[in-house]
């Protein structure tokens, strides 16, 4: 007797591995699996990573890049997909164009630095990432260095989180959403297509382990997108699941440790 005859929408992250299992493609899988879409990937680089940093990181070459998501897209198919880090402009450009054929929607995370500082991305990729990656998205979600390495703004408050929006705006997204995890008070992040505007607001908690926030956003918008949710409903499941996890964080190693994907199945209270 057959088990199960529905397929689950197909997500494709298109990222750096995080040998530590916090951030990155680990990370995007982990989510995607607690949406209950099918999750794939190609990686870009692979990182040596973990509680206390970026030990080490090797790109992957621009043709290994193309095979994997020739391999997905040509016979699986997707119904969105997740990018994060991209490391080198020769990599950025090269999935810009891939994705500019997709016809899915594509929420770029604009990766740029850990959250210990290391660079995730080369600095002369930055113009490739304006001028090729953003014009393609969906939905952008830099958080705020992100905001301060693309546009040259500041973000110091909520006036401050709007007019990095128009910036981000411009180069071609349809939707920016504005990360203000590393402004202090509560959690607020700012999702606007350049007329609605929907504050999305939560609870700081005062957890350090909170590796891997960004990429798990990113992720949870792209599996609501495939699933059917429009940008905001998907961006507000997407926020319920982050803060969820974000809450759940544990400690592992002697540093920063994960959030926790699996929140949902574990919480007792
Ligand atoms: N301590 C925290 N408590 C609750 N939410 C947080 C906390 N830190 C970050 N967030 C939220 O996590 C998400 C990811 O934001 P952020 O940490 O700024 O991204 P990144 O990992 O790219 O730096 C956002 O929705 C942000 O508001
Ligand atoms: C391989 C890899 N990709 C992305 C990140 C950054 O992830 P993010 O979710 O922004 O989390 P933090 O690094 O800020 O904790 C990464 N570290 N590694």
């Amino acid at each position: 007797m057959p088990i199960r005859t529905a397929v689950p929408p197909r997500v494709l992250t298109v990222a750096g591995s995080d040998s530590g299992g916090g951030a990155g493609i680990q990370a995007d899988l982990k989510t995607m699996l607690a949406h209950g879409v099918h999750g794939m990937s190609v990686i870009t680089a692979v990182t040596a990573q973990n509680s206390l940093g970026v030990q080490g990181a090797w790109e992957l070459p621009v043709d290994a890049v193309r095979a994997q998501y020739r391999s997905v897209v040509d016979d699986i198919g997707v119904q969105a997909v997740k990018t994060g880090m991209l490391a080198s402009a020769a990599l950025v450009e090269t999935v810009a164009e891939l994705l500019a054929g997709t016809g899915a929607p594509v929420v770029v995370d604009p990766v740029g630095v850990s959250k210990h500082g290391d660079a995730l991305l080369a600095a002369e990729a930055l113009d490739s990432v304006r001028t090729k990656l953003l014009p393609v998205a969906t939905v952008a979600t830099p958080n705020l260095d992100e905001v301060a390495q693309l546009t040259g703004v500041t973000v110091t408050d909520e006036d401050g989180m709007r007019r990095a929006a128009e910036e981000i705006l411009a180069f071609g997204p349809r939707w920016a959403l504005i990360k203000g995890g590393h402004l202090p008070g509560d959690a607020v992040d700012l999702l606007t297509d350049g007329s609605a505007e929907h504050w999305l607001r939560a609870p700081r908690y005062d957890n350090r382990h909170t590796h891997g926030t960004g990429c798990t956003l990113a992720s949870a918008i792209a599996s609501g997108l495939a699933l059917g949710q429009d940008v905001p409903t998907a961006v507000e499941s997407a926020k319920t699941y982050v803060t969820g996890a974000i809450r759940a964080g544990f400690a592992l190693g002697g540093g920063i440790g994960p959030v926790d994907h699996g929140w949902r199945t574990r919480r007792t209270d």
